[in-house]
């Protein structure tokens, strides 16, 4: 059903721009140069969806996350989180946003988890009630009973990122902004991440925009990705559609008991290995689809097994910045 009324979107970002002047060499008596951050990037995110935001190294995400969160004001250009813009008001701004840096903490080192999440209480103005309901669903949800006592600075890797989000969530905030929240996490820690982000939206409507270089973030949380390379919008589609337009080819792996015979492959099917027990054929399911290919070769003299499989997320996203690199 379509909204009598048009629903604002969570996030919206139009034309911005962020130039920083740099002195040659370093010194401040040198020429300035402009480096150019974000040029001229356009994008919405609506109420309740997990965005992810990816790019390579300087590609300007960092920036854009610091213009959104309030810390950094733009060149030019026009934004909107929740209907404000987040550099003219800062207090309102953050009080309805969280945001977790993964390589920087917002606790304090020396106070306990607990301490922490009370001084935020105070700072956001949460009600005595409400901070204590959220206290212990997020201690609930991501485990902190053992961890609350102690000082954020001998937390592991892995308890202070559990501690940061609930810090980033003791305010019921309607966006979360999350930055590497799953860097230098072991596998399993990884996983807990990922499975509270996505209940958190599923059951609170939080909207998400999540920045990781780890694909398998964006794989397991991300409804559509948006991609950002030099300050500019590269693609903005489920990934699904990028893997498409990138790197469509599957690839079929055939293991014989004894020596591969020799193939005639059909169109859009290329053998691209070879090895005493084994063949691999790589092929275009838009050109040639699986279950023909299949039927092809099922009855190929000693053959034991197949599989199917599609290229990683990892080598999608490392071909499309190399297609883009230019
Ligand atoms: N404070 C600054 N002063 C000058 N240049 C900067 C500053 N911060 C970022 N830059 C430059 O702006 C560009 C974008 O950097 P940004 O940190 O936003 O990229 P990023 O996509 O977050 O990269 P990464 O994935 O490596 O963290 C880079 O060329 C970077 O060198």
């Amino acid at each position: 059903m379509q909204h009598p009324f048009p629903v604002p979107d969570a996030i919206t970002v139009k034309n911005l721009r962020k130039t920083y002047t740099v002195r040659e060499g370093g010194s401040w008596r040198g020429k300035t140069r402009e480096i150019v951050a974000l040029d001229g990037i356009s994008f919405s995110v609506p109420k309740g969806q997990i965005a992810g935001f990816i790019g390579p190294n300087g590609a300007g995400k960092s920036t854009a996350i610091k213009i959104l969160s309030g810390i950094l004001r733009p060149t030019s250009g026009e934004v909107q989180v929740n209907g404000l813009v987040p550099w003219t008001s800062r207090v309102a701004h953050v009080a309805r946003i969280g945001v977790v840096f993964g390589q920087r903490t917002q606790l304090w080192w020396d106070l306990s988890v607990g301490e922490g999440l009370a001084l935020l209480r105070d700072i956001y103005g949460v009600e005595p009630e409400r901070f204590a309901r959220n206290r212990a669903r997020l201690a609930d949800a991501l485990d902190l009973g053992e961890i609350m006592d102690q000082s954020v600075r001998q937390l592991s890797l892995g308890q202070r990122m559990r501690a940061e989000i609930a810090a980033s969530l003791i305010h019921d905030p309607d966006i979360l902004i999350l930055d590497e929240p799953t860097i230098g996490l072991d596998a399993p820690s990884k996983l807990a991440v990922r499975a509270f982000v996505h209940e958190l939206c599923r059951d609170h409507g939080t909207t998400v925009l999540l920045t990781t270089h780890d694909m398998h973030d964006i794989e397991a949380l991300a409804e559509r990705v948006i991609v950002i390379g030099h300050g500019r919008i590269l693609a903005d589609s489920p990934f699904e559609d990028l893997r498409m337009t990138t790197l469509s080819e599957r690839i079929l792996e055939l293991d014989f008991h004894g020596t591969p015979p020799e193939l005639a492959l059909p169109a859009g099917a290329v053998e691209t290995a070879r090895a005493p027990h084994s063949l691999t054929i790589t092929f275009d399911p838009r050109q040639i689809p699986a279950p023909a290919l299949v039927a092809h070769v099922g009855h190929l003299p000693g053959l034991d097994d197949l599989r199917i499989s599609r290229p990683s997320i990892d080598e999608i996203i490392t071909r499309f910045y190399a297609d883009h690199a230019a």
